[in-house]
């Protein structure tokens, strides 16, 4: 399925030496498209891991699948015609409100194609986009796609050397990035970048001048008098499936991979998803998001600028330190109409609704009790009858003492569709929001399917299910056991075009008949519900040959010990099970860091247990007895209920520092970066190891 693209171009040149004509041809491969050699669609294959290569479209016969392509620049201005003077982008600089039409949103980034031309963006290189969500970071990506380039998302807790993994991986041609804090990553590493020729900076004054370093201002001033011309035979030669955007995967299960989405992938991918969630068009009444996650993730992106896009809603770009504790202040202020966020941002609210709640009168908590037992019963009967019916008198009186209540504290009183995704959602979470009258629609899918493949719904929601395909997508589960649990895979508009330069890992993940395998394991129940239940990806193979998935087990280690905050199952080509944890400490405000102190929550359950423990160095690597013992036994309990002897931990190490996602143990959805992991406590891991024959330290040995 290899496939080898060459434009080569021929010139033809005649001269004339002492009567003699001379004529010389010459070929070269060049970077741009050549419009005589018009790729067909239908004759290309379905994938590619060369950046300036075409995909065949997986056209379907009927419905959305077979809706004519479109390039996010038609996408664009069919949003102009429909909605040019509605908000598009909005925000805020001090206490002054700011925003942009569709009209100028356009303009604006037409002009940053320009500049980018104008400083030698070329075809099918890339643009790296390194900072917080804002409207520059919009117009720095779509005017990279406009101008012929990849827009290319790099998060911005990379360091130097992973930055300079995806910059060299996408031959990057410019850097825009938010502030000092980020360029003073990229010019450590600016000059092992070829093919870097500048950097703008979005935000805040430039400390010192440098050649090839612009703010924001100076870069649109560069095209904004550059002619048309060029820029529109630009984008006249792009197609849709021809490759604009990259996702960089955050690196779960390996190192990260440049996923390459084309035009149709997006402008698609956006159609079926606002079709299916039921998005509403600017024409009737405007959707309103929030945007806060990060962009370089797929889930971010697709929601925050294509979707909305599609149905001409507005993007308000929330403050950098939303995760820290300024999201709810925005929300309450926008009042968004669609919400989505990683399990985490919603455990967060939970966290802090509960932390509240325990603090009230004992009336107040009575009364949310009872509404939260209604509102659950009231939400589970409507989730398994579709009809919504009369509802009882009991959850109107709920919804008015409670529920609205609470809706308006966190500023989703107009927010009819909340969602959560990207990494999976614990049941209790999910049940505590739809006790509150918010059900959370989950959302599943990956950045090889630009995203969204099944996503809930108000009319098709089923707790812990995340619901069922976007129009036009179909899934097979693969290899199924007994009990249905097979891979899960994709087909679809969705579909990825390939790994940029990886044809080996292209090939992995997309099989002969090009279903994207996903890693994860599914089953469906009888209304067709799909639900996740594993990840092969992580799949632990013993030396002995056993196959354990440590998700359920490390989870189970969890609940059995609140204390701790994470768990990772050791054991891959090992003789037996090990497992790190971690304590639930504070996390800096500031910095986003694990501290050394431990949560207040933490400190309650130390002492309950016997033990004056304030800070994790008090209880790292076995030192508090006391606390030891405790995990010990939660693990103990764990491992009497192991199906075989195999899949019971039998060492562990707590360790001195708690995971994050600024530790780089944790990707930007809060999901276990499993290599990063092993390589950064591999001392401790080989220790678990090194005398296989009697445990090295009886401390640490936990076999029940
Ligand atoms: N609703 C969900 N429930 C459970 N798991 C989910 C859900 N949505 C996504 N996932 C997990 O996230 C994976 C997709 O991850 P994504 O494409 O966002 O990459 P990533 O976070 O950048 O990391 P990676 O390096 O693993 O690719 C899915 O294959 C699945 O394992």
């Amino acid at each position: 399925m290899k496939r080898c693209t060459f434009n080569l171009k021929t010139c033809i040149l005649i001269f004339l030496q002492q009567r003699t004509i001379y004529i010389i041809v010459l070929f070269w491969n060049t970077q741009s498209p050549d419009p005589s050699a018009k790729t067909e669609a239908a004759k290309s294959p379905l994938w590619t891991s060369q950046g300036d290569a075409e995909v065949k479209l997986r056209m379907g016969e009927s419905g959305v699948a077979a809706e004519p392509p479109l390039t996010v620049h038609q996408m664009f201005t069919s949003a102009v015609e429909r909605y040019g003077d509605n908000t598009a982008l909005a925000w805020k600089e001090g206490d002054q409100a700011k925003s942009l039409n569709y009209r100028d949103y356009y303009k604006a980034c037409r002009t940053a194609a320009k500049s980018y031309l104008k400083l030698g963006l070329q075809r099918y290189h890339g643009v790296c986009i390194l900072g917080f969500n804002s409207a520059e970071w919009f117009i720095a990506d779509i005017g990279a796609i406009l101008a012929g380039g990849f827009g290319v998302g790099v998060y911005t807790t990379n360091s130097p050397e992973a930055c300079q993994f995806v910059a060299e991986n996408c031959k990057a041609n410019v850097i825009v990035l938010e502030n000092e804090k980020q360029l003073q990553k990229i010019l450590q590493i600016e000059d092992q970048l070829p093919h870097l020729k500048a950097i703008v900076q979005y935000k805040g004054a430039l400390r010192e001048k440098r050649p090839n370093l612009y703010t924001w201002d100076e870069f649109m001033e560069l095209g904004r008098d550059e002619p048309d011309g060029p820029l529109d035979a630009i984008i006249a030669s792009q197609k849709p499936n021809q490759c604009c955007s990259l996702i960089y995967t955050s690196g779960t299960t390996g190192q990260p991979k440049g996923v390459m989405l084309s035009h149709d992938n997006l402008t698609w991918t956006a159609l079926s998803t606002a079709k299916h969630v039921c998005l509403t068009d600017a024409t009737v009444a405007q959707e309103v998001v929030v945007s806060y996650l990060p962009l370089s993730h797929i889930a971010a992106q697709m929601v925050d600028m294509w979707l909305i896009m599609r149905v001409g809603g507005s993007t308000h770009f929330a403050q950098p330190d939303a995760l820290k504790g300024s999201l709810v202040n925005t929300l309450k202020e926008v009042r968004p109409t669609a919400f989505m966020g990683v399990p985490r941002v919603w455990e967060k609210m939970q966290e802090k609704m509960k932390s509240i709640g325990a603090k009230s009168s004992t009336l107040r908590r009575k009364v949310a009790s009872w509404a939260k037992d209604v509102g659950l019963q009231t939400n589970l009967t409507r989730m398994r009858n579709t009809a919504t019916g009369q509802a009882p008198f009991q959850y109107q009186l709920a919804k008015k003492l409670v529920f609205k209540k609470v809706r308006k504290a966190l500023g989703l009183d107009r927010c009819t569709k909340c969602y959560t995704g990207a990494a999976p959602t614990t049941k209790d979470t999910l049940e505590f929001f739809l006790s509150l009258d918010i059900p959370l629609f989950e959302l599943y899918g990956m950045s090889e399917c630009t995203g969204p493949h099944t996503i809930s719904r108000p009319d098709a929601f089923r707790l812990t299910s995340c619901g069922k395909e976007i129009p036009g997508c179909t899934t097979k589960l693969d290899n199924p056991d007994e009990e249905g649990n097979g891979e899960i895979c994709f087909w679809g508009r969705h579909i990825f075009m390939g790994y940029l330069n990886a044809p080996d890992k292209t090939e992995d993940a997309l099989d002969a008949e090009g279903w994207l395998h996903s890693g994860d394991l599914g089953k469906r129940d009888e209304h067709g519900f799909l639900y996740i239940t594993g990840r092969i990806k992580e799949l632990i193979i013993t030396a002995g040959g056993e196959n354990i998935p440590p998700v359920p087990i490390e989870d189970a280690v969890k609940d059995a010990v609140p204390l701790l905050s994470n768990a990772m199952l050791i054991g891959d080509k090992r003789k037996f099970l090990s497992m790190l944890v971690t304590i639930k400490s504070q996390i800096n405000p500031e910095t986003g860091n694990p501290e050394d102190e431990l949560t207040p929550e933490a400190v309650e359950i130390c002492k309950k247990l016997g033990s004056s423990a304030k800070t994790v160095s008090e209880i790292a690597g076995g030192r508090d007895r006391t606390v030891h013992a405790a995990i010990q036994e939660g693990i103990n309990q764990v491992n009497k209920k192991a199906t075989s002897n195999a899949q019971c931990i039998q060492k562990f190490v707590i360790l001195n520092r708690d995971f994050s996602i600024n530790g780089g143990e944790l990707g930007p959805t809060m999901k276990l970066k499993r290599p990063v992991v092993l390589k950064m406590y591999k001392d401790q891991i080989d220790n678990f190891y090194k005398d296989l024959e009697t445990p090295a330290d009886n401390q640490l040995s936990v076999r029940s």
